[in-house]
């Protein structure tokens, strides 16, 4: 069964403080809002190549970070534009959520990371295929966070994600996956998680990023 996916993604000028001024990169605000960007677009790219992948629906509340993320073939909702705020990320990840089982009840549904930069869709399709249908999920490469959340078809996601979010998953009962897949493990927090994607391989958008001056404002 084909999975819909939710991909949460926070302010880019406000999201990934860790990362302000990594690799060299100007931690200017503008700067900065356009390396995330860009993290999220390898994200958003790989995800929606991913053979098994049906919808890929971004949340997020930045206007301009969703009209540029349309232009990749995702689809984009905002979090606070359908009257429901809930807040916080696993709020916006239930945002997504009621959108997607409302189109399709029985709908396999989950949260994909917006941080992924280095994210190879056969990885993707690999987690998809061992987690089978099952409420599964992989945790960061640190074994602590987690950078995918499944549901079981038609089940509810109960997203816990936040500090230790990998502890909380397994407590709650989701499968954590076995396979390797470190490009889906090799989330962005701070810059040496940055090189480590960037040895992996970057996507096209952070490497044309990193590859040319950002002028601070
Ligand atoms: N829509 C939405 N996405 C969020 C929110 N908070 C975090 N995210 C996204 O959730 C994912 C994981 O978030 P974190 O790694 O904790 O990101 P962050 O808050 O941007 O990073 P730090 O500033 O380093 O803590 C990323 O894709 C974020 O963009 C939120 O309030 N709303
Ligand atoms: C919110 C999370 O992300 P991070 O660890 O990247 O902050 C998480 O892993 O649950």
């Amino acid at each position: 069964m084909a999975t819909d996916l939710i991909v949460p993604l926070k302010p880019p000028h406000a999201g990934k403080s860790r990362l302000r001024g990594a690799l060299g990169y100007p931690a200017d605000a503008e700067c900065h809002a356009a390396l995330v960007l860009a993290l999220a677009s390898d994200t958003l790219r790989a995800a929606t190549a991913a053979p098994g992948v049906r919808r890929v629906l971004v949340v997020g509340s930045d206007p301009e970070a969703l009209a540029a993320l349309r232009e990749l073939g995702a689809e984009v909702v905002d979090e606070q534009g359908n009257g429901e705020v809930l807040g916080g990320l696993n709020g916006a990840l239930l945002v997504g959520e009621r959108l997607l089982r409302a189109a399709d009840p029985l709908a396999a549904v989950g949260a994909l990371q917006a941080d992924l930069p280095a994210l190879r869709p056969g990885e993707l399709a690999a987690a998809l295929a061992e987690a089978g249908g099952r409420r599964a999920f992989t945790a960061d490469r640190h074994g602590t966070g987690t950078t995918l959340l499944l549901s079981g078809a038609g089940q509810p996601l109960a997203p816990r994600f936040g500090e230790g979010s990998a502890s909380a998953h397994t407590a709650s009962g989701a499968v954590p996956l076995a396979l390797k897949a470190p490009s889906l493990r090799g989330d962005v927090d701070t810059p040496e998680d940055l090189e480590h994607a960037r040895l992996l391989g970057l996507g096209p958008s952070t490497t044309a990023l990193l590859g040319t001056a950002c002028v601070p404002h």
